[in-house]
């Protein structure tokens, strides 16, 4: 990543020094409280981190046009952010959302599947696997503020989130549809989604590789709430207050005795699932139906 976390903020008051005490300890505290703000800024070409210390906030912003794709770069900047804030003592919750119009992320950039070797393959989907695990297995409180369409990948962020709200806006989709891309769900992603809609709701979704409207993905349970658009990152700030209400240490122990069996099961078999990977997506029929995805994806602006 090409940038630093930059300190950029004074503290000045008593009060400000109070409210990081209280992000810090895990502590109940009232906000949004705007006075004295204290942020840390980072910054790369695909994703920019903003973290309010006072508040104990980040937003992590994907800002990576025309669609916030996942290539190597934007999965690489992922784990590094993931990580410092992971670290700091002053950040117990994230926001995921996009500076892109329209557009949340349009998940793996397929640009990194087609027409690659198997070395590639394999250093691709452990980034893959990674940003996954990270966001899957953090301590912090993390919600997906999705303010556009979210395929695939995208979907993928939202799942491993632990909270859910989308724009209200029926031309906006999301899913996983990897099947309709010619490829397969990960089994992590796909017990994921099972724990999110169950097993019956998942099969169908899978097989069909559905993308649900925001309207249509409210009703299944695939997002947890809709606003409009104007209001999903003020919502999700809301909505992290909640559940910072709760003590830090009760809350991450019981998320991760939730997520411990498919973590365990993901490590377990982590170095299998790579390999059945850079296998699968460099056979010959795959790269073709990736290839005809692509151009099937090209032609619509044509
Ligand atoms: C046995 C074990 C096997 C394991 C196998 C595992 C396989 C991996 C499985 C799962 C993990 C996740 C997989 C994925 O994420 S695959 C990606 C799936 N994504 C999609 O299908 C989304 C495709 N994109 C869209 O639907 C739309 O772009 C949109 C709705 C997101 C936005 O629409 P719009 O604003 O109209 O933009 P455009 O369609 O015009 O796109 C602009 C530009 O961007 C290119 N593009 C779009 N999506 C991608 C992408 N995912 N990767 C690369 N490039 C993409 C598009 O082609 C346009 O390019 P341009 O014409 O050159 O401008």
């Amino acid at each position: 990543m090409a940038s630093v976390l930059r300190h950029s903020a004074k503290f000045t008051s008593g009060i400000s020094s109070s409210l990081a005490a209280c992000a810090r300890n895990g502590t109940a505290c009232a906000f949004p409280c705007h006075a004295f703000r204290h942020r840390n800024s980072s910054t790369s070409s695909k994703i920019r981190v903003d973290l309010d210390s006072s508040t104990g906030v980040a937003v992590m912003t994907l800002q990576g046009p025309p669609v916030n794709s996942m290539c190597m770069d934007f999965l690489t900047d992922f784990a590094i952010s993931m990580e410092k804030l992971e670290l700091d003592k002053n950040c117990r919750g994230l926001i995921l959302t996009s500076a892109v119009p329209k557009v949340f992320s349009a998940g793996l950039d397929i640009m990194e599947m087609y027409g690659k070797g198997p070395e590639h393959a394999t250093v691709f989907w452990r980034a893959v696997q990674e940003m996954w695990f990270k966001l899957y297995s953090s301590n912090m409180v993390t919600i997906a503020a999705v303010n556009g369409s979210s395929p695939a990948g995208g979907c993928l962020l939202a799942l491993s989130s632990d909270y859910r709200i989308m724009a209200d806006n029926p031309r906006y989709v999301i899913g996983l549809n990897e099947a309709q891309v010619g490829i397969v769900a990960p089994f992590w992603l796909k017990d994921n989604m099972v724990q999110t809609l169950g097993h019956r709701q998942t099969e169908k979704s899978l097989q069909l590789a559905q993308l649900y409207s925001a309207p249509d993905a409210l009703k299944i349970g695939l997002v947890d709430k809709l606003v409009p658009e104007e209001k999903v990152l003020s919502t999700a700030t809301e909505t992290m207050a909640k559940w910072f209400s709760i003590p830090d240490h009760s809350r991450q122990i019981t998320k991760s005795m939730m997520r411990k069996q498919t973590i365990d099961k993901f490590l377990s078999n982590r170095e299998t699932d790579i390999n059945n990977f850079a296998n699968f997506v460099t056979k010959d029929s795959i790269q073709k139906s990736l290839g005809t995805y692509l151009a099937k994806l090209k032609k619509k602006k044509a």
